[in-house]
């Protein structure tokens, strides 16, 4: 066996030359130099009959290195150059594929003239969701292997696919349970000799479908739509029309300048931020030094989910994909089967969506998933989560008993989405344990759980509820405890924007479609119809904002000294709930409904309360609605970082594109800041303050004027110009 750097290459018979492979960290410069120096030094050796790829540590290769692309100093060999050479190589080259062949990792192998996969290899093309596409000649070679439509779903979506979904498509030649790489030599062994044309993909012709233009502009349609402005997915589509339509090399060419494009796009920029953001965000810090790498989760065998209204069903559910067994508990027997049924339909479905795992559910084991009434069997749960209603007396009352049941170093979490986490461990003996684990509707869907810690949260309660994200495959975001903590905190001064824009003269459709279009899944007053327009009445009715206990003489919109809107609460006490009852802000086919339209109600509405308070309405224009509305929600942003209730922007970020449907080639929205430039955020905040002087939320941030005044720093130096990190962190 001879060792060398590069690749592993088998000669004929046992021998082989061995090297190089890098895991996760991308393929660098230095790996490309060495696999080209190996395979011609095995091209030029008569003594190597084959060569075989394969990579270091039991994967393949997680592609190339994320951080290269923004480099501008990028030298050296280039991927596509490399996959050709490996393609055209005179010996037949086999790749090995372990763990993973992601990005231009799967091109390499694409280059390879046959690819054996190990039974639990993962491969995909995720350049798209880095706002990019293959280009390394993956988008040309592809198809030509698996066909248009395999192809172009692996290359719009970049999701990961199996080994044996692979070998189903044609992508690998083989999968095997034992060695890989052994049996990838056996493999290059057995095809010394054979005529290497057809295993070249670039020669081969893509395979026709009875109309592929047809097919492809369909396909561009459904792209463009689900894209909501992101440009790889549709770009992705141009560069395998262009793979049908295009001898191979003038494809290649065509793919590079799309390439070339969506990497000066800015897109790219902000999409590979997110990516490193969600990986920074695991790293976290709290009061008194304590920070991830000093803490230790302690073990989640067993969990309980108190409450099986909407949060609680979609997290027991969240629980049991995650093989956790868990207790749910309702207050009674008539709540209980309402929850077990509704619990049993949301596992039904995940199951079906899960296929062949669906035994792994096991949910009808009760030693796996137990529905009960009774505190009692909540004694030995390592967790438990409260998801009862956004009652404090309610949820100080669960507190206090669960501090009695439970064992002493269960951890016990509370969902809510803005409630005082200190004041609910205050009726604990243990405020060490409590933290709030907020989670987002659908609770089984939503990626983002956002980690709040009191006063008294212990750093191995962070880590635990960390380590709770994790096994749910959520996104965890640590954050300190302030009235709607990060994300809804932001909310407020966005939909307060959205109200008074309503207000002065715009419609909701028209408020709604200007967010839609900057890319928001949905806009603010769709938003709040499906979460139910009661929910914010019955917590402003909470803080003395409306309802009977807003004293006498209390101007209609004012509150506090600041301007107020009552038009939500308008609409609440007309019996508008949102789509739960058929009309909010827009009118439902029927209750409980999906489909929203303009509600000529609401614009009388409308019109009739502008009359009542002398509001003399106005043409609002697209840009003033953007900036009124993501300017507040920004502002608040820099408020949160400069109190230290989050750790950085990019925790902000993290949260806004996983929990409130920010568009995620925008980067977020602390990333979108820096993108407009700060001076401009600032210039723009000060010019609808003055225009609007009872608003608070306009009025630009102390830290945000700092920035502009420092010199509008890069995003990642932001923190280092708070005179003082903050006593939370
Ligand atoms: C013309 C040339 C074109 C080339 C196209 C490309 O190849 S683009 C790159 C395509 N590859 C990817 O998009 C893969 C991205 N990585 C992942 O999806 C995941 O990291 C993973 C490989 C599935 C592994 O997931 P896991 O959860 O196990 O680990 P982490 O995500 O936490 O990653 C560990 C650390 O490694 C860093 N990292 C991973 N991949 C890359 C990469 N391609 N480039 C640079 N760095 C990468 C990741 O950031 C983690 O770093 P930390 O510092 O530990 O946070």
């Amino acid at each position: 066996m001879r060792r060398g750097r590069g690749l592993h290459a088998a000669g004929a018979g046992p021998e082989r030359y061995q090297g190089y492979g890098r895991g996760l960290r991308g393929i660098s410069l230095a790996v490309l130099q060495a696999l080209e120096d190996g395979l011609e030094k095995a091209d030029a050796d008569p003594s190597v009959k084959a060569v075989m790829i394969c990579g270091e540590n039991g994967k393949f290769s997680a592609g190339a290195d994320i951080r290269g692309f923004s480099s501008p100093n990028r030298q050296g060999p280039s991927l596509a150059a490399l996959v050709s050479l490996i393609e055209s190589s005179k010996k037949p080259v086999v790749a090995a594929i372990e763990g993973i062949a992601l990005g231009g990792g799967l091109e390499v192998a694409l280059g390879c003239h046959y690819r054996v996969a190990h039974v639990k290899a993962r491969m995909g093309l995720p350049e798209v969701t880095l706002g990019l596409l293959p280009g390394a000649e993956g988008t040309q070679r592809l198809p030509r292997l698996i066909g248009v439509p395999a192809a172009l779903d692996m290359i719009t979506t970049g999701k990961h696919i199996s080994a044996h979904e692979a070998l189903k498509l044609g992508l690998v030649d083989e999968v095997v349970e034992a060695n890989t790489v052994e049996a990838a030599m056996h493999l290059a062994n057995q095809v010394i000799g054979q005529p290497l044309g057809p295993r070249r993909l670039s020669l081969r012709p893509v395979p026709p479908l009875p109309d592929t233009d047809g097919f492809l502009r369909a396909a561009r349609l459904r792209v463009r739509e689900r894209a909501r402005g992101c440009l790889a997915p549709e770009l992705c589509v141009q560069a395998v029309r262009a793979a049908t339509e295009l001898p191979f090399s003038a494809g290649v060419r065509r793919e590079r300048e799309l390439f070339v494009e969506l990497l000066s796009s800015g897109q790219a920029r902000a999409l590979q931020y997110a990516f490193f953001a969600e990986r920074a965000v695991r790293r976290w810090s709290a009061p008194g030094g304590a920070a991830s790498h000093g803490a230790a989760p302690r073990p989640l065998r067993s969990a309980a989910v108190i409450g099986l209204g909407t949060m609680g069903r979609g997290i027991v559910t969240c629980l049991v994909k995650a093989n956790i067994p868990v207790v749910a508990l309702e207050q009674n027997l008539e709540y209980l089967n309402v929850g077990r049924k509704a619990v049993m339909l949301l596992l039904e479905r995940e199951a079906k969506k899960m296929e062949q795992d669906a035994q792994a559910l096991d949910f009808h084991n009760p030693a796996r998933l137990q529905f009960t009434v009774d505190f009692d069997l909540l004694r030995d749960v390592d967790l438990v989560i409260e998801a009862v209603f956004e009652d404090m007396a309610l949820k100080k009352e669960i507190f206090h008993k669960l501090s009695r049941i439970c064992k002493p170093e269960a951890l016990l979490c509370t969902n809510t989405s803005a409630l005082d986490i200190d004041e609910i461990a205050s009726a604990t003996s243990r405020p060490e344990q409590v933290i709030g684990t907020h989670f987002f509707s659908p609770a089984h869907v939503m990626r983002l759980l956002e980690i709040i810690y009191g006063r008294h949260t212990s750093p191995t309660a962070i880590a635990t509820a960390m380590q709770l994200a994790r096994a749910l495959r959520k996104v965890g975001v640590v954050v300190g405890n302030c009235f709607g903590f990060v994300g809804n905190r932001m909310m407020f001064p966005y939909v307060e924007q959205a109200v008074f824009l309503l207000e002065e003269g715009s419609r909701p459709e028209e408020v709604d479609q200007v967010l839609e279009d900057f890319g928001f899944k949905i806009g603010p007053f769709r938003m709040s119809d499906l979460a139910g327009l009661d929910v914010g009445w019955r917590s402003r009715q909470g803080q003395g904002l409306t309802g009977p206990s807003v004293p006498a003489g209390t101007p209609a919109r004012q509150r506090l000294g600041r301007r107020y809107s009552p038009l939500p609460d308008l609409l609440c006490e007309s019996g508008r709930f949102g789509q739960k009852s058929g009309t909010g802000w827009y009118r439902y086919e029927r209750a409980g409904g999906r489909t929203a339209t303009p509600d000529p109600g609401v614009h009388s509405l409308l019109a009739q309360y502008r009359h009542t308070h002398g509001i003399r309405p106005r043409h609002i224009d697209q840009e003033e609605i953007l900036e009124r509305c993501l300017f507040a929600l920004i502002n608040e942003g820099f408020a949160i970082l400069a109190e230290g209730i989050a750790a950085g922007p990019e925790h902000l970020d993290v949260i806004y594109i996983n929990g409130y449907g920010w568009p995620r080639h925008r980067g977020g929205p602390m990333f979108y800041a820096a993108t407009v430039g700060l001076p401009r955020v600032l210039a723009r905040l000060q010019h609808h303050s003055q225009a609007h002087p009872d608003v608070p939320g306009l009025r630009p941030s102390a830290f945000l004027e700092k920035l502009v005044a420092m010199g509008n720093p890069p995003l990642k130096e932001w923190m280092s110009y708070l005179s003082q990190q903050s006593p939370r962190l």
